[in-house]
C-alpha cells in the first residue's frame, strides 16, 4: 500500500467526516438540535483483508463519532455511526449476485432514516444493519487481572503470561461507554494497591508428629536427655510439641508472601533479610497434627537508616476456623534503609530488659556443625543458612545458623529450667536477634525469673557474644517438678532430700536464686565419701563422683551450690585431703541457710 493510497482513504473518511461535521456543528448547536450518522463499515470494525487504510479509516469515524456524541450531547446533537454492509458501485464485483441483491441500500436507509428522526434519543452507538436487519455493536471490557501486588511493584511479562487467561476471561465482561467509567475501575483498583501494605495473604500448613520430631532435633532436643524423649517419639505417654515448632507455619506464610516490594522504589532481595525479632504467642488449642491455615499482613516497614524492617503479622487458625496462634516476624533488610520511611512503629511488640541483677539460672549447649543443615529441613530453606557462596553475598564468612534455631534451642533450655519441660505451660515468646550465630557455637542461656515471666539472654559461649537480647518467655505459671522419691541412697540423706523438696515447693522462687545442691557423706573414719546432686530446677537427683555427674548435669552458676555435709567432718578438709574432688568455687550451706534452718535435727 502506497502512502498516497493511506492518506487518499484517510482525506475521503475521515477528514470528510470531519470538515461536514465541522460546518454542521454551529448550527446545530444554535438551533439546538441536529443528528450526525457516520458511515463506518464491518472492514473497519472486524478488519478486512488488503483494506489496511480503508478499515483504519473507517474505525477512526467510531472514534470520531463518540466524541462528537459526548460534545454534541448538551445541544441535542447526536452522533451514531450505521455500520451497512451494502450492495454498491465498490461491492458489486466481489459479492455473489443473489447476496448483492438483498444488499440494497433501501433496506438501510430506514434505520439512518430514524436515527436522525427528534424521536430518536440514540447517541453515541454504533449500529450495525445490512439485509433488512439492524443490530447494536458495543464496546465491552472483561473484569481483567491485577498485574502487581503493590503500587511499588513492577509489572513484569511473566506476570501478564500468568494472569492471561484472567485478563481474556470475557464471562463477566462490563460494556463501556465513556473513558471515565474505564478509568473509574481502574482507579478502584489503584486505591487497592495502595492499601495493599494492610492486604492479606493465606497459606496453610499441614504437620503430623514427623515434623514436629525432626524440629525437635534441628532446635538440639536430644535422646541423651531422657527429658526430651517427649519431643522425639511418637508413643511417648507424655509425647508433647515443643511450643517453637508453631513458629513454622507462620514463616512457611511468610515465604510465601512476598515482601519484595514492600519498600517505595526499592526491591529487597532475599540476600539482604535477616531475621530481625520473632514473637510467638498461644491464643487457644493448639493441635498436635493436621492443617493450620494462617493470615499474614504487613504491618509496618520502617526506615532504620542502615536498613529497613519489616514486620510481619501471621495468625493462624486450626481447621475448626479458631484463631489458636499468633506470631510476628520482623525481618531486618540490610542496606534498604534511608528511603523516608518512619524510624519508629506502633505495630512492633517490643522486647523486654533483663533484669538487673546475675542471672537465676544459666544453662549451656553445643550446636552442632550440622543444626543449620538439619534445622532447614523444617521448612527455612533459606541458602544463607547453607550455602557458603551465597552467605558470602550476604557477607558471611560461612552459613550462619537461622534465628529461628537459635531461639528453638533457648526456649528449649528455659523449659527445662522453669517448666519442668511441660511445653502445655508456654503461653508466648519475644525474642531480638542481635548477632549472627555459626553453626557449632556453644549457646549459654542466662535466665532471670520475675513471677511467670522469664526473661533470657542467649550468648555464643566461644565468642563470648549475645546473640539473643530482649527476650522472654510467658509462662502460665513456672513449675519445679520433683521426683516422688529421690534417688539418693541413704535414708539420712534421703530425709534431707525430701526436706528440700518440701522447702522447695514453699519457696520456689528462692530455690530458684540457689539452683542445686549438693549432698556429701562423708563417713567418720573418712575412709567414704559419696555425693549426690540435685538440680533445683529439675527436681532430679543423681548419685556419683562430684567431678563427674555434677559437673555434667548441675549446669547452675558455681557460687549457687551448696554443700551439705553428715558428720562433724568439715568437707573442706576433706577435698584438701584429696577424698573428694570438685571443681569451681565451693560455699558452705550460706544460701540454704534460710531453708534449713527451720530443721533443727540437720
Ligand atoms: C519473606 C522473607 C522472610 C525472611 C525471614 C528470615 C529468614 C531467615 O532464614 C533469616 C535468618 O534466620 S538470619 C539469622 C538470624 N538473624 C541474625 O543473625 C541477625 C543478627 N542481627 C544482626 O546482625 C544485627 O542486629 C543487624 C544487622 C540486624 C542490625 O545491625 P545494625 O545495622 O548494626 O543495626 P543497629 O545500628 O544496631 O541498629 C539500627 C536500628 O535497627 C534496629 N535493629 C537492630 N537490630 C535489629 C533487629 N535484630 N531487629 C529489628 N531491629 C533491629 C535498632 O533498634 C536500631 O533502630 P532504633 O535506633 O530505632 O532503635
Amino acid at each position: 500500500m502506497t502512502d498516497q493510497d493511506w492518506d487518499l482513504i484517510h482525506q475521503v473518511h475521515v477528514k470528510g467526516s470531519f470538515k461536514t461535521s465541522q460546518a454542521a456543528f454551529p448550527i446545530f448547536k444554535k438551533q439546538g438540535y441536529g443528528r450526525i450518522i457516520m458511515t463506518s463499515s464491518v472492514a473497519g470494525l472486524y478488519g478486512n483483508f488488503g483494506q489496511a487504510n480503508y478499515s483504519a479509516a473507517k474505525m477512526g469515524l467510531v472514534g470520531l463519532s463518540h466524541t462528537v456524541a459526548k460534545e454534541g450531547a448538551k445541544y441535542n446533537i447526536h452522533c451514531n455511526v450505521i455500520v451497512p454492509t451494502a450492495g454498491s458501485r465498490l461491492t458489486e464485483d466481489i459479492l455473489p449476485p443473489d447476496l448483492f441483491a438483498e444488499l440494497r441500500p433501501e433496506l438501510i436507509a430506514p434505520v439512518v432514516a430514524f436515527l436522525c428522526h427528534e424521536s430518536c434519543q440514540e447517541n453515541g452507538s454504533i449500529i450495525e444493519s445490512a439485509a433488512g436487519w439492524a443490530g447494536k455493536c458495543a464496546i465491552f471490557r472483561s473484569n481483567g487481572a491485577l498485574l502487581r501486588s503493590t503500587v511499588v511493584d513492577d509489572v513484569t511479562v511473566e506476570k501478564v503470561r500468568d494472569k492471561w487467561d484472567q485478563i481474556c476471561d470475557l464471562s463477566n465482561a462490563k460494556r463501556m461507554t465513556s473513558a471515565q467509567e474505564s478509568t473509574g475501575a481502574l482507579m478502584e483498583a489503584l486505591e487497592g494497591l495502595k492499601n495493599k501494605v494492610e492486604e492479606e495473604t493465606v497459606d496453610t500448613y499441614e504437620f503430623g508428629s514427623k515434623d514436629a520430631m525432626l524440629y525437635a532435633l534441628g532446635v538440639g532436643a536430644s535422646v541423651a536427655n531422657p527429658q526430651e524423649l517427649q519431643y522425639l517419639y511418637e508413643y511417648h505417654e507424655n509425647y508433647n510439641i515443643l511450643p517453637t515448632f508453631y513458629i513454622i507455619p507462620a514463616m512457611q506464610a511468610v515465604f510465601a508472601s512476598s515482601i519484595e516490594n514492600v519498600i517505595p522504589g526499592k526491591t529487597i532481595s532475599l540476600e539482604q533479610v535477616l531475621h530481625g525479632e520473632h514473637y510467638i504467642e498461644f491464643l487457644g488449642e493448639i493441635p498436635l497434627e493436621g492443617k493450620l491455615t494462617t493470615k499474614t499482613k504487613v504491618v509496618e516497614v520502617l526506615d532504620k537508616g542502615t536498613g529497613a524492617v519489616v514486620v510481619i503479622d501471621a495468625e493462624s487458625y486450626d481447621e475448626n476456623g479458631q484463631l489458636v496462634l499468633r506470631n510476628q516476624c520482623v525481618t531486618f533488610a540490610v542496606k534498604a534503609g534511608n528511603f523516608g520511611g518512619p524510624r519508629t512503629g506502633t505495630k512492633t511488640i517490643s522486647c523486654q530488659p533483663k533484669p538487673n541483677r546475675n542471672p537465676d539460672v544459666s544453662l549451656t549447649q553445643k550446636t552442632s556443625i550440622d543444626q543449620a543443615a538439619l534445622y532447614r529441613l523444617s521448612g527455612d530453606r533459606n541458602p544463607l543458612h547453607i550455602d557458603p557462596s551465597f552467605a558470602a553475598v550476604s557477607g558471611y564468612d560461612r552459613p550462619i545458623l537461622h534465628g529461628l534455631c537459635t531461639l528453638g534451642f533457648s526456649v528449649r533450655i528455659v523449659l527445662s529450667a522453669f517448666a519442668g519441660h511441660n511445653a502445655s505451660l508456654f503461653t508466648a515468646c519475644k525474642a531480638r536477634f542481635v548477632k549472627p550465630v555459626l553453626p557449632g557455637q556453644t549457646l549459654r542461656v542466662d535466665m532471670w525469673r520475675e513471677d511467670n515471666r522469664i526473661h533470657f539472654e542467649t550468648i555464643a559461649v566461644e565468642t563470648n557474644t549475645v546473640v539473643i537480647a530482649g527476650a522472654y518467655v510467658d509462662l502460665k505459671s513456672v513449675s519445679i517438678t520433683m521426683p516422688s522419691k529421690p534417688s539418693s541412697q541413704s535414708l539420712k540423706s534421703d530425709a534431707i532430700f525430701e526436706f528440700i523438696i518440701e522447702e522447695v515447693k514453699k519457696n520456689p522462687q528462692k530455690a530458684k536464686s540457689i539452683g542445686g545442691v549438693f549432698l556429701y557423706k562423708i563417713t567418720k573414719d573418712k575412709k567414704e565419701a559419696k555425693c549426690w546432686t540435685m538440680d533445683l530446677n529439675k527436681g532430679e537427683v543423681y548419685e556419683g563422683e562430684p567431678t563427674s555427674k555434677a559437673n555434667t548435669t548441675l549446669t547452675v552458676a558455681d557460687e549457687d551450690f551448696i554443700l551439705l555435709a553428715e558428720g562433724k567432718l568439715n568437707p573442706q578438709q576433706a577435698f584438701m585431703k584429696g577424698k573428694l574432688k570438685i571443681t569451681g568455687n565451693i560455699m558452705l550451706a550460706q544460701k540454704l541457710q534460710p531453708l534449713l534452718k527451720a530443721n533443727a535435727k540437720l
